[in-house]
């Protein structure tokens, strides 16, 4: 199956240059999104509540900063980058509100969408563009003249237009200078959530501090440990990001490539294959989606736990000494917002 993949000379920046666009949230993704909309020739505006302390930082920027509903007013283009938990009641109070025909609403992460938490009126454009990367290094990339990818999706096209609108809004964060790929809010959800819990985040994180316990628990020193499972992981993953695993294999001993080959599958074996399938399960029947809900009502009650149990495992420690003394490791993604 091929994906349909668009670049910078496939949009039109012309169609989002003449909207007037509000970002609903300025943190990860909405600071890239908003100065890479403004230095790409859009009128931006932000949406933040009162307390909010992302504002101080969008008003340094010399960004116009308004109530959510105030800007979703404004706006003909809304783009929603709030927490995924607290989109629904912004939706409610602030958005739903505020919507006529010929708006456009625009997600980053279709998980209000998919689970239908959200249910936009039948007269709105509603579309993604949903950057494959954190939102300082979506920024940082389009300074530097590049992107990162992006995935563009429509779920309703009420003007008949949504996705070149897409398209163009992908092209003014510097998602077309890598290439945009045509996808379904179905398709982006499930996938990011699969992926961020089974192997980019929960299963790496598990991954390295299990191989950290391992080695400590039997003697090895810490810091020999730190480097072994979690430093070198970035030099062996740029590797598979230059050229595939293949790539990686050329490159290290043939001593490790023998043990990758013999040892892998027993780490990861059918067992973790079938909790993978598991985890897909629970993601495409909105177990998750419903859990998590809970979880956030409820004060997030397991999140503050386990985030808290997290920080304090010896890893940490051993890596924040380590780090302070490796005068060469670079820290490319500084805070931009
Ligand atoms: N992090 C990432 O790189 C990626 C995120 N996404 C998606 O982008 C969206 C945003 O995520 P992310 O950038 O991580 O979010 P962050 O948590 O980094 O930032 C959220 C922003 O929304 C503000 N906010 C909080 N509550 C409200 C509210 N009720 N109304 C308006 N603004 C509010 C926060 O303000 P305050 O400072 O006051 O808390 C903050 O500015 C999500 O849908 C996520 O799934 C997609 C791809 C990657
Ligand atoms: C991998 C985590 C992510 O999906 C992302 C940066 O793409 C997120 O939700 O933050
Ligand atoms: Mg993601
Ligand atoms: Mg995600």
């Amino acid at each position: 199956m091929s994906v349909e993949v668009f670049y910078d000379d496939d949009a039109d920046l012309g169609l989002i240059q003449g909207r007037k666009v509000a970002v609903i949230g300025y943190g990860s993704q909405g600071h890239a999104h908003a100065l890479s909309l403004r230095d790409s020739g859009v009128d931006v505006v932000i949406g933040l509540p009162a307390g909010s302390k992302s504002r101080p930082k969008a008003e340094e920027q010399g960004l116009r900063v308004l109530s959510p509903a105030e800007a979703a007013a404004e706006a003909d283009v809304i783009m929603i980058l709030a927490p995924d938990t607290a989109q629904r009641g912004l939706y409610a109070d602030a958005i739903a509100p505020n919507l006529a025909p010929g708006k456009a609403l625009f997600f980053g992460h279709g998980f209000n969408i998919r689970y239908g938490l959200i249910t936009p009126p039948a007269d709105v454009d509603v579309a993604m563009v949903a950057p494959k990367g954190p939102g300082h290094l979506v920024r940082r990339q389009y300074v530097d003249g590049k992107g990162v990818p992006c995935l563009v999706a429509v779920e309703q096209d009420a003007s008949g237009n949504a996705f070149a609108l897409a398209l163009a809004y992908a092209k003014a964060i510097g998602g077309t200078r890598a290439g945009a790929i045509r996808t379904t809010f179905t398709e982006e959800t499930e996938t990011d959530l699969f992926g961020e819990q089974a192997v980019l985040c929960g299963g790496a994180a598990a991954l390295v501090q299990t191989g950290f316990e391992v080695l400590t628990e039997a003697g090895y020193a810490p810091e020999v440990a730190y480097f072994e499972c979690l430093h070198e992981l970035k030099l062996i993953v740029d590797l598979m990001y230059e050229g595939g695993i293949a790539r990686m294999r050329y490159s290290i001993s043939d001593t490790a490539e023998y043990g990758d080959l013999s040892r892998g599958p027993r780490v990861v074996d059918s067992r973790v294959k079938e909790e993978m399938r598991k985890i897909l399960g629970e993601i495409q029947s909105g177990e998750f989606a419903r859990e998590w809900v809970a979880e956030d009502e409820a004060g997030r009650p397991n999140f503050a736990k386990w985030r808290a149990e997290g920080a304090a495992h010896p890893i940490e420690e051993t890596g924040q000494k380590l780090r302070a003394m490796m005068s060469w490791v670079d820290r490319p993604i500084t805070e931009t917002a």
